[in-house]
């Protein structure tokens, strides 16, 4: 085992030896130090690598991107190099559920697509590795790698001898409700209750650490099957999720303790597993006033205070009929003959916004249903004066 020691204890090795009854070898060293790396490659017989050496909270990624971006990508690159030049090459990588990003169906599968809408740099970070090591595969048919993709993972080893004792001020979600309980913390701050959820916040799929480990066992004897081959994705999870406030109400029962909490809003760009009840994934409604904002302007650029910005009166996320109200859009034609006379003209594929400029109402509007099919028009017309919302 190598690691840095920012998170570890040597205690956490020491328990590690008691639980299992094995030695831990192990090597203080920072994965960046290619050299120092090389030369433990050559100290020992390696067949196989597990890849865990990462920074892991979300919330902490989107405040500090580039350390995440920086550690969690480099570490890989080096322990590649290092793994390919001492001709090791097997790997079984620590990915995680944040690679799928905002699911498009439920459950997430292995074959969900990957990369899209990941809500924050972790997931990012976790993504753009899963893309190395598959280039690494293609690039030479030796290498086998392993993505093993984690839901949530909780808990402690049922000893109390290993779990978790965090060191960073971002905690996971359970960690900080045993901080409460413990009365080290006073309350827990749940982030978004506009989820489309039981309860409004957000669903993860809590998976047991020793689950987590036993899928690393299962997967050094699927990477050095004979016919293993190349790289496969494999999903660790429960299969069911909780809500934050049922896995708070949970821990108060089993601890009987009264664990207080305050609400916030979303920590990033919100990723949830919606309800289990619901067949397709929705768009998360929006609690609370919004505010539109909309440009207008032409190839050469937008035109200066060419904006409308206005607040919509309505608590549900379809604010486009507010939005296109007459009145509104009048302040935008305003804007426009004052900067182009007469030459301003609002372009034909705009059918839409025409029909509510002559007062027409969304039923007696033509192209109202398709407002996408709108957008993408405006896109494609760029060379055109054209109002983009
Ligand atoms: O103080 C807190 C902490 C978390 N949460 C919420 O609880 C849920 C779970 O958050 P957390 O326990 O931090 O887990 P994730 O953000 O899902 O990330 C974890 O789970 C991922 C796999 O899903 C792993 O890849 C990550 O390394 C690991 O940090 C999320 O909705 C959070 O917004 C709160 O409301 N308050």
């Amino acid at each position: 085992m190598f690691a840095k020691s920012t998170n570890e204890k040597p205690e956490s090795i020491k328990r590690v030896e008691k639980v299992t009854g094995r030695l831990v070898i192990f090597y203080e060293v920072d994965i960046c130090n290619k050299s120092e790396l090389h030369k433990i490659f050559k100290l020992h017989k390696i067949d196989c690598v597990i890849h865990l050496a990462a920074f892991k909270y979300v919330g902490e990624s989107v405040k500090t991107p580039l350390a995440y971006y920086v550690n969690n990508i480099s570490t890989s690159l080096v322990l590649l190099e290092v793994m390919q030049e001492c001709r090791v090459k097997k790997l079984i990588f620590s990915s995680s559920s944040n690679v799928y990003g905002n699911p498009k169906f439920l459950p997430v599968t292995e074959d969900h697509c990957t990369g899209q809408n990941c809500t924050n740099p972790y997931g990012r970070s976790k993504y753009f590795v899963e893309e190395i090591l598959k280039d690494v595969c293609t690039s030479d048919p030796d290498w086998r790698v392993i993505l093993l993709r984690y839901f949530a993972p909780s808990g402690a080893h049922r000893s109390g001898l290993i779990g978790e004792d965090p060191l960073s001020e971002h905690l996971n979600l359970i960690p900080c409700i045993a901080q409460v309980a413990a009365g080290q913390r006073t309350k827990i701050k749940i982030f978004g209750q506009d989820y489309n959820t039981r309860d409004g916040t957000c669903i993860r799929d809590y998976t047991h650490v020793t689950d987590i480990a036993d899928g690393h066992v299962k997967a050094l004897k699927k990477i050095s099957e004979d016919l293993f081959k190349g790289w496969t994705a494999y999903n660790l999870a429960a299969g069911k999720g909780y809500t934050v406030l049922e896995i708070i109400k949970i821990f108060e029962k089993v601890a009987k303790r009264n664990i207080k909490y305050e609400l916030f809003d979303r920590r990033t760009v919100g990723r949830s597993w919606q309800d289990d009840d619901l067949k397709t994934v929705k768009t998360t409604k929006v609690v609370g006033k919004r505010y539109i904002v909309l440009h207008a302007g032409n190839k050469n650029g937008f035109i200066p205070g060419a904006d409308l910005v206005f607040s919509s009166s309505t608590k549900n996320s379809d604010y486009h009929g507010e939005m296109n109200q007459a009145a509104k859009l009048q302040n935008v034609q305003t804007l426009l003959e004052a900067h182009f006379g007469k030459e301003w003209a609002q372009h034909d594929n705009l059918e839409w916004y025409k029909n509510i400029l002559k007062g027409l109402k969304d039923s007696e509007n033509e192209n109202s249903q398709d407002q996408e099919y709108e957008e993408e028009e405006c896109n494609s017309l760029e060379d055109e004066i054209a109002i983009h919302i």
